[in-house]
């Protein structure tokens, strides 16, 4: 039970803020995520989870983000992470949404039943780690937040300005501070040791050929890059764009990750020439997609099924050279809206299982521990690479017979340190595929080389009522509304390899439609018909 000091220090602190009428508020695929006017109430609920859910674990550190990644600069929204640097176990999701939707007056009553319903022992000491990206609207939630866990008594720290990988990392280090599994320093600048010491290792032997441009969205990732830039006496010619944090309304507007995947075209400030390789990252710096322009100028995109092909493959190579082969499983992790032509190529040039998950980084992750190495990656530039306990024993403890051998192994031990595992995250994968470029003598032609993408389309419908839309099967098929999926599927087999599918968003009040076929002016047609019958089979109830 929580005391009654606690709950008055609740409810006092609690009348500072504001319940916007009639909002009903849902920890989605990525926290809650919206106008940030809305969300003191909302942060003020998460700070109170925040501490619960860390007296839960027995005072493990606890992460709350304040984001909103690829959205506007108006939106904001905030999350929870995990000790070890997870998403937020599902569980707690709706104990989330029970807070944050609970009455002012009433929050400190449902603040104790919770502590009832989830059984925590309020003696347990709380510890909360946060930060905040580069929103104007970030320093007032964070003084919710901080006013929520003084009210708690929590212990806490506040990191300031990081990426969303940052303080995932910080969160894991703090959980496992001197014991075997230490992930690293807490801190940011052992974030950068880490990638740099590693990614020495990775290079030693090669060399990058040309410049990356890296467009920061304008977000926090820009000036993270630039310190790790600074300590990074690697040959790697970097040139920073977008990386204006001064001018709040520049945020992702008409660059970073999320623009240039969606509208598959460089951000018109990009200076970039004919194969120059680029990269974008998004607002809180945990996606990444590659870019450049052919020789024609064609706008030539390597996205997150891009760089999970690419990973897979060279680790498959390492692993071989290592001799570990046989006592790794690798296998790579896929949502519906990888491409099929992606698919296709893992299956049979990489011969490595798939799986597909639902949409979101945490069904992905959750998959990807099923391999030992698992490599998973959302098609707009979200993953990393996990490792087992078992691949990075098999790693360490094997005796090489040869140079070559040792070589490969000692590469792999310093992926398992370059590649972020607690999170997909920009830098990491970054630094990851510029090592594997360079390993492979590659310019970007050649890694565009490997498959060819199906043209594909993405439509976003809105509709009155998006949780008609059920999906099931990885969220490939709708079991309602009824009669929509025959449809669908009877519009997809008038095209060569069409495929499409509709879902609900987790993040957006819109349903998504994606259409792939042989031809650009399939995908688009196809797209259009499917997003047709969304539309009509969404507004169906109103009209009768
Ligand atoms: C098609 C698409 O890109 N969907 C995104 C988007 O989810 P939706 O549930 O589709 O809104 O935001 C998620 C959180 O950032 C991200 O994980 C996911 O990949
Ligand atoms: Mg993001």
């Amino acid at each position: 039970m929580a005391s009654p000091a606690v709950k008055k220090a609740i409810s006092e602190a609690a009348l500072q803020y504001q319940k916007p009428e009639g909002k009903v508020f849902e920890y989605g695929t990525a926290g809650f995520r919206m106008k940030a006017d809305l969300l003191n109430t909302v942060v003020f609920a998460v700070g109170l989870l925040a501490g619960l859910r860390s007296k839960k674990l027995s005072g493990q550190w606890i992460g709350v983000m304040v984001t909103a990644s690829h959205n506007p600069a108006e939106d904001n929204g905030v999350k929870l992470v995990d000790p070890m640097g997870e998403m937020l176990e599902a569980e707690w999701e709706t104990y989330a949404t029970k807070l944050a939707n609970a009455p002012l007056d009433k929050i400190a009553d449902v603040y104790d039943e919770l502590v009832k319903e989830i059984d925590v022992k309020m003696t347990n000491p709380a510890r909360v780690v946060f930060a905040r990206d580069t929103r104007a609207s970030g320093s007032r939630l964070v003084g919710v937040l901080n006013a929520a866990l003084t009210a708690t008594q929590v212990e806490f720290i506040d990191f300031k300005y990081m990426t969303t990988p940052q303080l995932h990392y910080v969160v894991r280090c703090k959980n496992t501070l001197g014991t075997q599994y230490q992930y690293g320093e807490p801190s940011e600048l052992g974030y950068y040791q880490k990638l740099v010491d590693s990614f020495k290792k990775v290079m030693r032997g090669v060399k990058v050929q040309g410049s990356l441009t890296v467009d920061c969205a304008n977000g926090v990732g820009g000036p993270k890059l630039r310190e790790l830039i600074k300590l990074l006496d690697t040959p790697l010619d970097i040139k920073v764009i977008n990386d204006d944090v001064i001018n709040p309304d520049s945020l992702n507007f008409e660059c970073g990750a999320d623009y240039v995947k969606t509208k598959q075209r460089a951000p018109p400030s990009s200076k970039a020439g004919p194969l120059d390789r680029c990269a974008s990252l998004d607002g809180d710096a945990d996606r990444l997609v590659y870019y450049f322009s052919d020789e024609s100028n064609v706008f030539r995109l390597l996205d997150g099924d891009r760089i999970a092909t690419l990973a897979a493959s060279f680790i498959g190579d390492l692993a071989r050279s290592a001799g570990i082969a046989s006592k790794l499983k690798i296998g790579v992790v896929q949502t519906a809206y990888a491409n099929g032509a992606s698919t296709d190529y893992i299956e049979k040039v990489l011969k490595l299982p798939i799986i597909c998950t639902n949409t979101g980084v945490k069904h992905l992750h959750h998959a990807a521990l099923r391999f030992d190495v698992g490599v998973y990656f959302e098609a707009n530039g979200h993953g990393t690479v996990t490792f087992s306990e078992n691949a990075l024993k098999a790693i360490k403890n094997t005796e090489p017979q040869s140079p070559a051998q040792q070589h490969a192994l000692e590469c792999l031990q310093a992926l398992t340190d370059l590649i972020n595992q607690a999170v997909g995250d920009a830098l990491s994968d970054m630094l990851l595929v510029e090592a594997i470029l360079a390993h492979k003598g590659w310019t970007p032609k050649e890694w565009l080389g490997t498959y060819t993408d199906l043209p594909s389309r993405l439509v976003r419908v809105e509709v009155n009522d998006r949780s008609i839309f059920k999906a099931y099967d990885a969220e490939r098929k709708l079991e309602s509304p009824a009669g929509l999926q025959g449809k669908i599927e009877s519009l997809q087999s008038r095209y060569h390899k069409g495929r499409s599918f509709a879902r609900a968003s987790g993040t957006e009040d819109a349903v998504r439609v994606y259409a792939e076929a042989a031809s650009r002016s399939e995908a688009d047609d196809l797209a259009t018909r499917v997003a047709n019958a969304v539309r009509e089979a969404g507004t169906d109830g109103q009209q009768a």
